[in-house]
């Protein structure tokens, strides 16, 4: 089996198990390069299970999972780690920040990880700071943050070294209104600015032309909505113009195809 060489992410026929207590039953997933995608369902549904098997945290007891066309799931753990770290940045709900480090030096680990000098790594931390309106923090530790400057420094970290794919994991659910549509522009002006794919997971299941008419502030944030339930692919809540001429959904056997507008949407969420 190869993956579809237009994906930059594509995964078939994933099945994962916590002893015993199935979390993914079977899920396909494709992802185009530059694609804003929001996994939607409710709580306990698989998302976050999802978005650990795609980005390599977790192997999938069954299915593969393929990155710029080549394998993950059968790479090392070692390999898996290295990828993370090069290719991939990833978003916690929670801002996961080391509070003995100031908010540039929190931003900066990536590139400090990977070798960047010291100059180099603050200057590009600065700049990603500015760019999600929180530069005047650059200096200030996380104790001295609101909850959504932390957030944002967090989303500067995991952008900071242009990972080919963001993965979000609800990343503004324990942001106020305000703040979490403020959060989701920055994030998707500058995924979309510098061209990088992002696999969001949301519980908010009201993605509903309505709501979202009535969300001026909301971001427009995804390109396309896939939906699970109880670890399986469902039918998106949304109909509406495609961001896409093909986008992907699953077939009998789980194999990823190019479908009709069904799976498809520009949408703005509330996560
Ligand atoms: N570490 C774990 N050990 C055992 N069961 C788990 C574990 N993590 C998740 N689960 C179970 O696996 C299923 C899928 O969970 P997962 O966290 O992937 O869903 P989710 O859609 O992200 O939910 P949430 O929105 O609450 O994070 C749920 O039934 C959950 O209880």
């Amino acid at each position: 089996m190869t993956a579809p060489p237009d994906d930059v992410l594509w995964a078939r026929g994933l099945h994962y198990t916590y002893d015993g207590s199935p979390a993914l039953r079977g899920v396909s997933f494709g992802v185009r390069e530059g694609e804003i995608v929001a996994v939607a369902g409710p709580r306990g549904s698989g998302k976050s299970t999802l978005l650990r098997c795609l980005s390599g945290q977790t192997l999938p007891s069954e299915g593969e999972v393929w990155f710029n066309s080549r394998p993950v799931h059968t790479l090392s753990r070692a390999a898996r780690e290295r990828l993370r770290l090069h290719r991939f940045g990833w978003i916690d709900s929670t801002p996961r920040l080391v509070p003995e480090l100031t908010a540039w030096e929190n931003a900066a680990l990536p590139l400090l990880l990977h070798g960047t000098g010291y100059r180099a790594a603050r200057t590009a931390a600065r700049a990603w700071l500015e760019r999600l309106d929180v530069g005047d923090c650059a200096g200030k530790r996380p104790a001295a943050l609101r909850q959504a400057e932390r957030q944002r420094v967090a989303v500067a970290r995991a952008l900071v070294h242009s990972p080919a794919v963001l993965f979000a994991d609800e990343p503004t659910a324990p942001l106020h209104r305000t703040d979490r549509a403020q959060v989701l522009r920055a994030l998707s002006a500058a995924a979309r600015s510098h061209g990088i794919t992002v696999v969001l997971a949301t519980h908010d299941l009201t993605l509903t032309p309505a709501a979202r008419t009535a969300d001026a502030t909301g971001a427009a944030l995804a390109d396309r909505i896939v939906t699970l339930a109880d670890g399986r692919r469902g039918r998106t809540p949304v109909r509406e113009a495609p961001a896409h001429d093909t986008p992907f959904d699953t077939a009998p056997g789980n194999t990823p195809v190019r479908t009709g507008p069904e799976d498809s949407a520009a949408c703005s969420l509330s996560v």
